[in-house]
């Protein structure tokens, strides 16, 4: 059966689904929420989807998605390297728009911006070559130049360099990873919104001795309450039951979205990707 991924051709996604899934028959869709739609419904085997990003963090129609299934998760997952360059129909385009997936041009901002003409969204970077039209600008990946009739007008415009994007297979197999330790991503509903409910939902974590890498809230829709995403590292098979019978005692809801296993993002500029709003408050 067939593996979706974020198409066409030549989408950083496209990369990934190669990589995770060699071989594979993969078919080329508009969103990830119909590739993961369409897991769920059983009509494809998987899907390759970006789940993270070191520019923007979480993919959060990613993980919404995900939300909204019962019986899909990600079971495995891969870091992907990405830089940009970009694209026009001839050298000499007056650029009149800039068009790109919104990760592109958030990543690409200082580019985009110094063009000084309006932006606009595609379903992805592949698809802004694709449809490529006098005066657009495209922003994609170094292979859309072999993949698209285009003209390549500037390369690695990306804002900083080594910027990683980390993939996903979504699937209805609970395959578990073949690392010793992985990411299990939670998402966790408190039993109350309460003072000190999210507190004693976390607490015996750290007692587990697993760490808590990244909480996430996104609004349960038509309450005023979150579900959290909880992104906690260093988990087996033990310390995973252990966290799931230590939640499940403080939630109403409880699920796992996903197992992560592929190495931990790497801070590309080091020390500088601390804001300097957010200077060290003791010298
Ligand atoms: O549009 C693509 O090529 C995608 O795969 C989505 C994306 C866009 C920018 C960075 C990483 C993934």
């Amino acid at each position: 059966m067939a593996i979706g991924y974020l198409g066409p051709e030549g989408t950083f996604t496209h990369a990934a689904a190669r990589e995770l899934r060699p071989g594979a028959d993969l078919v080329a869709l508009t969103t990830q929420a119909q590739a993961i739609a369409l897991v769920e419904d059983g009509s494809i085997e998987g899907a390759v989807v970006p789940v993270d990003n070191t520019v923007n963090g979480v993919v959060l129609p990613t993980w919404d998605a995900l939300l909204g299934t019962t019986a899909s998760r990600i079971v495995a997952d891969t870091l992907v390297p990405v830089t940009f360059n970009a694209y026009a129909l001839t050298g000499d385009v007056v650029p009149e728009v800039v068009v790109s997936h919104p990760h592109a041009l958030a990543q690409c901002a200082r580019y985009v911006s110094s063009l000084g003409v309006p932006s606009r969204a595609a379903s992805s970077t592949a698809e802004a070559c694709a449809s490529l039209a006098p005066g657009e600008v495209a922003i994609a990946a170094p292979v859309c130049a072999e993949l698209y009739p285009v003209a390549t007008i500037a390369t690695k415009v990306e804002d900083g360099a080594g910027a990683i994007t980390q993939f996903g297979v979504v699937s209805r197999d609970d395959v578990r990873p073949t690392t010793d330790r992985w990411t299990t991503v939670f998402a966790a509903l408190p039993e109350r919104n309460a003072p000190g409910s999210l507190a004693a939902l976390l607490t015996p974590l750290a007692s587990l001795g697993c760490n808590l890498e990244n909480i996430v809230a996104r609004p349960l829709r038509g309450s005023v309450d979150y579900v959290f995403l909880l992104f906690v590292t260093d988990l087996d098979q033990d310390r995973e039951a252990s966290a799931l019978d230590s939640l499940r005692a403080q939630c109403s809801g409880l699920s796992v979205l996903g197992r992560l296993a592929a190495a931990k993002h790497s801070r590309p500029d080091g020390a500088s990707g601390i804001p300097a709003r957010l200077a060290p408050v003791r010298s």
